[in-house]
């Protein structure tokens, strides 16, 4: 039985002629027997939990600590996203360490909770990374099936490409001109183009093509090949639910609550695995105050989330032994790993004030625009509502800089390096490999149509904030993709309702901030541009005219003024916490399947590449069974 986009209503295929829903209550859930329980429904979770009862005669269970969103509009239209971030009943609402080396600031760290996790909260913004950062995969783990050529059909598994009107005749803006090599046309995950965009989206690229002098020769920008200035995809249906978030809730759950082997219990927080034997017998959670212990007779699954995932393990007696011992739990499983290699994306930018009659999703403030947009949303599911910003691009370090200093910035990645293990000796040689080479995406960059307040991108509730009275903005973002910098994620105590201590490590590596700034010099041309300029009007961050002027302010400027991109990865890392078939080293019948086991960090936001893993994994999983 395959995963379908199908709708849900109309089936009785239950016991006795009652309804089937996967969805159940503690008493069903605890009732039932299951080979796999998968915790954490997150964006892994989902999608390893309908691969596996595509089998009949296998049956898994899916433990999630927040609800099913499947019925909330606030989940569901795209573009309300930033209503979603920093509010306890749809985000973990976590927080940093003190960022020493990042204004000394404690960061947001929203993640998810609910039924699809952090897919049902992100920007929606779907991206592949390069075809070298997963090249770099294969090599840091020694398993060339980890790279892009056994990756790709995982990509496509997962996606279904809709159809939609281009507003946009140059095929660089909306790059996928290799639609049946790369692109999906049955998977649960709908994306497409926005049917809104500003004008000085358009602007922004063509500003940011001249700037760099990037070669127009992206040909899809989902090949493993991203180099340039486009209109993404969106994780936006524009077919089956016109208008709406797909994520993977909706595409790996809705369309298979019918089936009687698969069982889903919300609102039940995982607190430890149990072993026996350093094998995993069994889940304990609690759930409306109780505990309960529920056993797996195949494997168990951890998705939990590259936050969630180390703390589990962690808490189940799995990790580095001073780590455990500081928390009070015993050590059942030496695994140093566990935590470690954390990395983020950080994301700095410019923002300015847009002359006045320019708009820019600003304007939904005002009751005119918001009217207007409200209206179109309704009617058909078009407009701003649905339609998130996409502008975006990708540079190599080496076309915003010069070759003295990316001489330098090698020199200075060598004299300093932090790597200290084989394993971070190897990823450290991968990212300077990359730093030089001219066609490589070691930046990522936005034009959003709308204020971000980079100032305050340590706390997500001030990130989205309002603009001055009667002013419009538009946010130029600046993105790190590689950083050399590493934190770690450990728990700090044995109650599992502690969360545990995140340390991004942001700017751990003073080369980080360099090549950063080095970007954020570039932006400043790109808005000095014609083209921009005619739009932009004061800027409000960095305020003086001089703030980027020397590479000493700009790096000083960006280590006060980022924001997480999100996109956290590498706590449970492919080839030392876990091995390449994702099992847990020295534990049997014990998977992670999410983001923490990306081993290194890839060009773009990270949906996707999470998807894919999950895909493989499931098929991992299968390989084993029969
Ligand atoms: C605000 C935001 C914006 C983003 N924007 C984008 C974007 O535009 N494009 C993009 O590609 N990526 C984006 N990302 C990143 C991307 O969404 C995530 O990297 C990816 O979804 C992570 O998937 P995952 O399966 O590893 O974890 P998650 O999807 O977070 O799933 C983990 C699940 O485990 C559950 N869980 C955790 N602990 C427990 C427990 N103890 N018991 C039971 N359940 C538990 C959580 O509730 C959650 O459902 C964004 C992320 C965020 C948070």
């Amino acid at each position: 039985m395959p995963v379908t986009n199908g709708h849900t209503n109309g089936h009785t295929n239950g016991a006795n002629g009652h309804d089937v829903n996967a969805l159940c209550s503690i008493d069903e859930f605890t009732s039932q027997k299951y080979d796999f329980l998968v915790i954490g429904g997150g964006t892994a979770g989902c999608c390893i939990a309908a691969r596996l009862t595509e089998d009949p005669n296998i049956t898994v269970g899916v433990i999630e600590a927040g609800k099913s969103f499947l019925d909330d509009s606030n989940v569901s239209t795209p573009s309300l996203y930033p209503t979603l971030i920093g509010r306890k009943e749809y985000d973990w609402c976590m927080t940093s360490t003190p960022q020493q080396n990042a204004g000394g600031k404690v960061y947001s760290m929203p993640r998810g909770k609910g039924l699809g996790g952090s897919s049902a909260i992100n920007y929606l913004m779907y991206v592949r990374g390069s075809r070298n950062d997963y090249e770099g995969w294969a090599e840091v783990t020694g398993d060339k099936s980890w790279g892009w050529e056994g990756l790709a059909p995982y990509f496509k598994k997962h996606q279904t490409l809709d159809h939609t009107e281009l507003r946009s005749k140059d095929p660089q803006f909306h790059p996928h001109g290799e639609l049946e090599k790369y692109h999906g046309t049955e998977g649960p995950v709908h994306t497409s183009f926005n049917d809104w965009y500003m004008p000085l989206e358009v602007d922004f690229a063509e500003a940011a093509y001249e700037v760099s002098g990037t070669k127009r020769t992206i040909k899809d920008a989902w090949s493993g090949d991203h180099l340039g200035f486009y209109s993404s995809l969106g994780a936006v249906d524009r077919s089956n639910d016109r208008g709406r978030r797909s994520y993977a809730a909706t595409g790996y759950i809705k369309p298979n609550v019918r089936r009687p082997n698969l069982k889903v219990l919300t609102e039940a927080h995982v607190t430890m695995i149990l072993l026996e034997n350093k094998t995993a017998k069994s889940v304990e959670f609690t759930h409306g105050g109780q505990k309960y212990e529920v056993p797996a007779s195949r494997e168990i699954i951890l998705s939990a989330g590259v936050i969630q995932t180390p703390q589990i393990l962690e808490l189940s007696g799995i990790g580095d032994p001073e780590v455990l011992q500081r928390a009070g739990i015993p050590c059942i499983v030496e695994n140093k790993g566990v935590g470690a290699n954390f990395q983020d994306h950080v994301l700095g930018g410019l923002l300015y004030d847009l002359k006045p009659g320019i708009d820019s999703m600003d304007a939904l403030r005002g009751d005119e625009f918001l009217k207007a947009q409200q209206e179109a949303y309704e009617k058909d599911q078009s407009g701003v509502y649905a339609s998130p910003g996409m502008m975006m691009g990708f540079i190599s370090y080496a076309s915003v800089a010069t070759p003295q200093e990316i001489k330098e910035t090698v020199a200075a990645v060598k004299k300093n390096s932090l790597a200290k293990t084989d394993f971070e000796k190897a990823q450290e040689k991968v990212i300077v490999d990359q730093l030089t080479d001219p066609t490589f995406a070691n930046l990522q960059t936005f034009c959003i149509p709308c204020r971000l307040d980079v100032a305050k991108g340590s706390d997500q509730t001030q990130f989205f904030g309002a603009p001055p009275p009667g002013k419009q903005q538009v946010s130029l973002l600046m993105c790190l993709e590689h950083p050399l910098s590493r934190g770690t994620v450990h728990v700090t105590s044995a109650d599992p309702m502690v969360p545990p201590q995140i340390d991004p490590g942001y700017f751990r590596s003073e080369v980080d901030a360099k090549i950063l700034a080095a970007g954020m010099k570039w932006m400043e041309q790109v808005a000095n541009h014609p083209l921009m300029a005619k739009s932009l009007a004061d800027r409000e961050l960095p305020r003086s005219d001089d703030g980027l002027s020397t590479e000493e302010k700009r790096i000083e400027y960006v280590k006060n003024h980022i924001s997480t991109q999100y996109h956290l990865i590498g706590t449970a890392a492919l080839g030392q916490v876990v091995d390449t078939k994702l099992k847990v080293k020295g534990v049997n019948g014990l998977r992670v399947i999410d983001a923490s086991i990306f081993p290194g960090h890839v060009s773009g936001n990270i949906m996707s590449t999470t998807y894919a893993v999950a895909e493989k994994g499931a098929d991992l999983i299968k390989a084993d069974l029969y």
